[in-house]
């Protein structure tokens, strides 16, 4: 891996518009700048830092533990530009709370998506490293974020997502006036076959750009339309902010168990307090 260090941390990022100094805790990266706000009110306290073109900051505390979240915008370019700057100024862990198409025709409208690892058909990633690279998500993050959904009793699906560049033709609908991408429904079929469960937009660049740089990474989202039944419902939003949010709180507390150990890991022998 080659780095430059030519990236000054206490100067104002030109995007996001933050510091080194100004977050604390694991980044929510939500992609609808609105989405923000309904995140916040979940937590103890909020206040907005920062709010730049799709990229809006809030700083508070989720049960006691310090968290953020920065909107994305739509797509991976926008998403990795949140990453890179977010982990200039000193973020470590990002969660992504989304909303998404499920390719399972089981999985319903409202129902979680949390993300094991996702299928990179994004540019922004190739980018970066070669497409034989997984996008994986961080052990942790999807401990974290599987233990939230089971404490809040939201219902969820684990497993492996679709980012795609198109929410139309990349997402298999048509295009205007009817056109069809050549290919489009095949591959929809193939990734229905091979077990997929969701699409969205920007989980594999972030999984991939905070896998190289050696961060943590997740990613859960509400499920808005299955691809297979033609259903779509904007339901359930706020499932996956509450989720993000435990898990941001417990992330940070696993850190706390894991030094007390003196591990770097966390692993089945630890424990997490009912919270
Ligand atoms: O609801 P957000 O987080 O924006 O996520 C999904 O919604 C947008 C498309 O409508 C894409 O960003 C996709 O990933
Ligand atoms: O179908 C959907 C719904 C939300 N976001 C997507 O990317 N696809």
């Amino acid at each position: 891996m080659s780095r430059e260090s030519e990236d000054p941390s206490d100067e104002e990022q030109y995007h996001i518009e933050l510091r080194e100094g100004d977050i604390a805790g694991p980044v929510l990266l939500p992609g609808d700048p609105e989405r923000t706000e309904i995140i916040a009110e979940l937590w103890d306290n909020a206040e907005e830092l920062a709010s730049h073109r799709e990229y809006r900051t809030l700083t508070g505390t989720y049960g006691g533990e310090p968290v953020a979240v920065t909107s994305t915008g739509i797509g991976s370019p926008s998403a990795a530009i949140a990453v890179e700057e977010l982990a200039r100024i000193g973020a470590d862990t990002f969660v992504r709370v989304g909303s998404c198409g499920a390719i399972q025709p089981e999985i319903e409208i409202g129902d979680l998506v949390i993300t094991t690892g996702a299928v990179r058909q994004e540019g922004t990633s190739d980018e970066y490293v070669g497409e034989e690279y997984p996008a994986s998500a961080h052990g942790e993050v999807v401990t974290a974020l599987v233990t939230a959904a089971e404490r809040l009793g939201h219902e969820y699906h684990l497993g492996v997502t679709c980012s795609t560049d198109s929410f139309y033709a990349g997402q298999s609908r048509p295009g205007f006036g009817g056109f069809r991408a050549a290919g489009a429904e095949a591959r929809l079929e193939a990734l229905r076959e091979a077990g997929v469960l969701n699409f969205e937009m920007e989980a594999s660049a972030i999984l991939t750009l905070a896998s190289l740089y050696g961060l943590r990474a997740g990613a859960v989202c509400t499920v808005y339309a299955n691809r297979v039944t033609g259903e779509f419902r904007t339901e359930g939003q706020r499932k996956a902010a509450e989720t993000a949010s435990l898990a941001a709180a417990l992330l940070t507390e696993m850190d706390r168990i894991k030094r007390a150990a003196g591990v770097d890991r966390w692993h089945a022998g630890l424990s997490l307090d009912a919270r």
